[in-house]
């Protein structure tokens, strides 16, 4: 017979960094101070996922569990004791139990956003500053189960909610115009993907700069081109300073 978990490891974190202060570098936010905390785990396997040490479970053993109090702890030692915005990202934070972080943060002064792509909902969506959805394009090999998506958005109300798009290709595009379509109430961001994510058990910070740069113009054009002026076009302003590099 399995081990009965005790009590309190249920309501554990699991983390696989928190690093910080640096800028947000995407979307909505890009540019204001933040600090990270990056959650271990995720219920999906993006074909280009960027952040594969909080998702492949090689990297499992990385992964700490830690307490509400242990983590706020280190967000304000990292911020010298100052409330900034803190980002919550993954891996996929949303099946981890975080309400009492931001209970806790929100009380002294912290603002939270979080990041996910969609596919499993919280009551606690509705506590924070900011819900960043990030539905997967075709190009991910994901398939977004659009129901659940819907359960997000019902969760977060409260919030700010703004939608994220990643782009690669024609394919991406075209299913990023629908998705818009679909939730016009949705401030949104299109960013262009970086095909270069650094494989398991090599920290490289290398990016394909001209690459990523070749796409981010050929996605102004494309939107310029249909004069979809509803979307604002950014690329990933961490990528474009330090490559994939962990830990800004
Ligand atoms: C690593 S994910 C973690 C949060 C959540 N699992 C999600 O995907 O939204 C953080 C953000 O990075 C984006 N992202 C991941 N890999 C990327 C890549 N190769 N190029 C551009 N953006 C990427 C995701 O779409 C998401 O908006
Ligand atoms: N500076 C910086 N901005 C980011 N925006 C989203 C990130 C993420 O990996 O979730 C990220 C990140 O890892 N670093
Ligand atoms: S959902 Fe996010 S963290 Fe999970 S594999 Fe995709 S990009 Fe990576
Ligand atoms: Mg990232």
């Amino acid at each position: 017979m399995g081990r009965i978990p005790a009590m309190s490891e249920a309501s554990l974190i699991r983390v696989s960094e928190i690093f910080g202060p640096t800028i947000q570098g995407e979307g909505a936010l890009i540019g204001v101070p933040t600090v990270f905390v990056r959650t271990g785990g995720c219920d999906y396997r993006c074909d280009w996922c960027d952040s594969l040490h909080a998702v492949d479970s090689a990297y499992r053993a990385t992964w700490t569990p830690m307490t509400a109090q242990d983590i706020m702890d280190e967000v304000a030692r990292l911020s010298g004791g100052q409330p900034l915005l803190v980002s919550l990202s993954g891996g996929n934070p949303a099946i981890q139990p975080l309400a009492e972080v931001i209970r806790l943060g929100h009380a002294q002064g912290y603002g939270f956003a979080l990041e996910t792509q969609g596919s499993v909902a919280q009551g606690w969506f509705s506590d924070l500053d900011m819900l960043v959805l990030s539905p997967k394009p075709p190009s991910s090999k994901m398939q977004v189960d659009w129901d659940a998506f819907d359960a997000c958005l019902a969760a977060g109300q409260g919030a700010d909610m703004v939608l994220k798009i990643v782009i690669f290709d024609e394919a991406d595009y075209q299913w990023a115009r629908d998705v818009a379509g679909r939730y016009p109430q949705l401030p949104l961001f299109l960013q262009p993907g970086n095909h270069t994510p650094p494989p398991p058990g090599d920290d490289s910070a290398t990016v394909d700069q001209v690459g990523v740069d070749a796409r981010m113009r050929w996605l102004v054009d494309r939107v310029m081109q249909d004069k979809w002026y509803q979307a604002r076009v950014l690329p990933q302003l961490h990528v474009t300073l330090w490559g994939n590099k962990r830990g800004v």
